[in-house]
């Protein structure tokens, strides 16, 4: 399998090397020249594999230049820090079916790609012999998961940017209090969108990103997008008992990486009827949807920080198959944007949109609502990530077989549960003592010759 960018300006790469080089080089996202399609006979097969290896046949459809083998191998190591034997459970619950993807070690979804992505780039490293920068952005979630990804791992550091006071404090003390000296934070005065910026422009500066060989580990990689594919195989056949069943997943969405693996494993062939894309009041995308506007707007802050996005950077990858793969309208698109904070979009794109999504924005009281009556009526407890998704799929999806991600552990967002509940979550284990721990994290302006100053005083 070979790689292509959405910007048309690379020569196509295989597996590994898409890995390595996260962003393209020509500023666009990588993406495989074609979907490998499961015929029915296969999807049949998978249905009764355990995770780990309904993964491998997932994945290995995607990847031709690691030894099967190998591959299996970090597949299988990459879960054995999970706490659930699952690895991704669905629960039903009030009529909704949650598929469950905080059971890694900083309970997000993050955790399903970067546990594997981290032992990727450490097989890759060995291989090669080479160092690795990671230089990545996060509104919360990322972060931590990829620090616990690499963390003491031989020849990586990683540079994380967050925005300084804005992610719960649960999500800050999970990256700041891990000391290891291959682990450097980095609070930014300034947005999510700042950060990603700031992360994009050090790809884009070729020079820098090869002289300090900077790794990615946002869903700009490919190998995050891939990983997260295989949930929607796994949740599909836990909630669905012949081949034909169309299912809508209901999508909590940032950055449009979660959904866009939706999309992945849509055009793979797994009979998905609809993908809901749930956004909190930060509704760029629910806009584009709905109204066939995407313009930019400041970012909100909410209770569901981790959301807190105004350019999604995936929607990327999603343009290049609605625009028939063509670069030059992806290309075209984006200098638009960058001139007028707008995209156009003609109508029968839109109607073709809106056969594979719809959506719905969830406002803060909203939110705080459903958390607050889920609990009520099921004593589950949802963490205000999944509450966007589960409102969302109550007001769209009725009738439907719906099942819903649930991105994040409720403890991650003790404040927001506790106002809507009255009650602070329990603390899983993991947390236990968290708050009493010594922290290590640099405070700076979100500017970008600062923080390269600093990624190059710091770099391997
Ligand atoms: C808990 C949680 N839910 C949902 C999202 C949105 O996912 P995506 O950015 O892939 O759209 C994020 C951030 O990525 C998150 O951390
Ligand atoms: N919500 C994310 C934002 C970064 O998204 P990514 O999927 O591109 O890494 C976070 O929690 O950091």
């Amino acid at each position: 399998m070979k790689y292509i960018s959405t910007r048309g300006n690379i020569a196509p790469v295989g597996f590994k090397d898409a890995v390595m080089m996260g962003l393209a080089t020509d500023g666009g996202l990588l993406l495989p020249e074609r979907f490998p399609v499961i015929d029915d006979g296969t999807l049949s097969a998978w249905r009764s594999l355990p995770y780990r290896e309904l993964a491998f046949q997932v994945i290995s459809r995607f990847v031709d230049d690691i030894p099967a083998a190998d591959l299996k191998n970090l597949i299988d190591k990459s879960y054995d820090s999970f706490a659930h034997e699952e690895i991704t459970p669905v629960v039903a619950k009030n009529g909704v079916h949650i598929l469950e993807l905080f059971h890694g070690p900083t309970l997000a979804f993050k955790d399903v790609a970067l546990q594997l992505l981290g032992n990727l780039f450490e097989y890759l490293l060995k291989e090669s012999g080479r160092k690795m920068n990671i230089v990545g952005a996060t509104s919360g979630d990322t972060g931590s998961a990829a620090i616990y990804g690499v963390r003491g791992k031989e020849n990586i550091n990683i540079f994380i940017l967050h925005p300084y006071g804005k992610t719960s404090p649960i999500q800050a003390r999970q990256m700041t209090t891990v000391l290891d000296a291959n682990v450097f934070n980095i609070a930014v005065n300034g947005t999510f969108d700042d950060c990603q910026n700031i992360v994009k422009d050090l790809f884009n500066d070729l020079p820098f990103k090869e002289q300090y060989a900077l790794g990615a580990v946002n869903s700009i990689n490919w190998a995050r997008v891939l990983a997260q594919v295989v949930y929607y195989f796994y949740a599909w056949f836990r909630v669905t008992d012949s081949q034909e069943s169309p299912v809508v997943f209901s999508v909590p969405t940032g950055n449009f990486g979660d959904i866009f693996a939706g999309y992945v494993a849509k055009r793979m062939g797994l009979p998905i009827a609809k993908l809901l894309l749930a956004t909190n009041e930060n509704n760029i995308l629910t806009r584009f949807i709905n109204d066939g506007d995407y313009s930019k707007g400041s970012v909100v802050q909410t209770v569901s920080p981790s959301m807190d996005i105004q350019v999604a950077s995936n929607f990327e990858r999603y343009l290049y198959y609605l625009f028939d793969e063509s670069p030059a309208r992806v290309r075209e698109c984006f200098s638009q944007f960058a001139a007028t904070g707008r995209m156009t979009f003609t109508a029968e794109e839109l109607e073709r949109v809106r056969k594979d999504f719809a959506s719905r924005s969830v406002n803060e009281e909203e939110t705080l609502e459903t958390i607050a009556a889920f609990h009520l009526e099921t004593s589950y407890i949802l963490d205000p990530h999944t509450a966007v998704g589960v409102k969302a799929a109550q007001d769209c999806a009725a009738g439907s077989t719906v099942v819903c991600l649930a991105t994040a552990h409720p403890a991650k967002f003790a404040e927001a549960v506790e106002k809507a509940t009255g009650n602070r979550p329990p603390l899983p284990g993991s947390l236990e003592g968290i708050e009493q721990l010594p922290t290590r994290c640099e405070v700076m302006p979100a500017d970008r010759a600062t923080i390269q100053n600093y990624v190059a005083e710091k770099a391997l």
